[in-house]
């Protein structure tokens, strides 16, 4: 049954919210991710915990909530783009004042924050094709309010001519599109735990992304060696491997946080789509 218009967009907002928070701590607490910080251990993190990681998804609700709320029933068009990059780069600043000063979901603010504008545009209607080609229209507009500041990932973009965070949400997130989502679904398909269904799809885009992340710690060698690991693991489908390959990583000090961002903004697309289906058999469109 739908309320206010009001009163719809700030329910839906709220489930936006609460999609996208869950979806990061999922990702934190899937275990053993490679070089990543997850229940085992901190990966290739040295200033880095498990917890800390929690307190700045937990941290990040009211940025996923304003992003919703100011997207719902709008168009994607260049105001609407820089009306979320402001509070995008709010969100940042709340996530380095809990944090620290550590960048913990930087990349995940980006791309959840478009994926979650996008869904909110279509109030919930939109396929994950329209939720992916919206978010994705949504980056090529350029945010004339765009500090010019100096980062890891454009000294690296630069250097080794990669596409980067921005990149492939320009693009329409092709990995996720292409690899990760196709991969969670087949996993299941066969049979595969959860779990498991989610490593294979933090492996698919590991084998394909050029992560600016293990760039800019361990140059093309480094990511020439993770891409190839992950290639083995997901040949082989031998689990005991991801702690060797964890170990590998640790070693060389290379950690896949981009793809670990895109396995987060994978299932909160997951989640958007089985809670569609279940509201179709319903008969209803409400997400909470
Ligand atoms: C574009 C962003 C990611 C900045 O990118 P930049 O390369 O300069 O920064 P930086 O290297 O510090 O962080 C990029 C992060 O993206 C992730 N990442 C790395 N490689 C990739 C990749 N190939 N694909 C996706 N994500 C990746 C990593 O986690 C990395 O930490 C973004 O932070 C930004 O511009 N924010 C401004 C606010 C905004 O516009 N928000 C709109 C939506 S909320
Ligand atoms: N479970 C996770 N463990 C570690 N990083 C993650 C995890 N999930 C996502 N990330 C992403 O990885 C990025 C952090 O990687 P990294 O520490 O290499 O960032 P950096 O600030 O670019 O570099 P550096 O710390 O080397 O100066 C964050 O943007 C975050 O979004």
């Amino acid at each position: 049954m739908w309320g206010t218009h009001a009163e719809d967009k700030n329910t839906f907002s709220t489930a936006v919210a609460e999609l996208a928070v869950s979806s990061l701590i999922e990702e934190l607490e899937l275990t053993p991710k490679p070089g990543l910080v997850d229940k085992q251990n901190t990966g290739a993190h040295k200033d880095l915990t498990v917890q800390l990681m929690r307190a700045s998804a937990e941290s990040l609700w009211d940025t996923f909530k304003e992003i919703a709320l100011i997207s719902y029933d709008r168009f994607p068009e260049q105001s609407l783009r820089e009306e979320i990059a402001a509070i995008g780069r709010d969100g940042e600043k709340t996530m380095f004042r809990v944090t620290g000063g550590i960048n913990t979901h930087k990349g995940a603010i980006w791309s959840i924050g478009l994926l979650a504008s996008a869904f909110s545009i279509g109030k919930g209607r939109f396929t994950t094709e329209e939720i992916l080609s919206t978010a994705g229209k949504l980056a090529r507009y350029p945010d004339q309010y765009c500090p010019v500041t100096d980062t890891n990932g454009k000294r690296v973009i630069k250097k080794f001519g990669v596409k980067g965070a921005k990149g492939e949400a320009q693009q329409g997130f092709p990995h996720i599109r292409q690899f990760s989502l196709p991969m969670l679904n087949h996993s299941r398909a066969i049979g595969l735990t959860e779990e498991k269904a989610k490593l294979h799809a933090l492996l698919s885009l590991m084998a394909h992304l050029d992560d600016t992340c293990i760039l800019h710690r361990g140059g093309s060698d480094g990511l020439s060696f993770a891409k190839e690991q992950a290639a083995i693991f997901l040949i082989s489908g031998d689990f005991d491997l991801l702690n060797k390959i964890d170990e590998e990583f640790i070693k060389r000090n290379i950690s896949p946080g981009g793809s670990a961002d895109l396995l987060a903004a994978t299932l909160f697309l997951d989640k958007i789509g089985k809670m569609q289906s279940f509201n179709e058999v319903s008969n209803e469109y409400q997400l909470i």
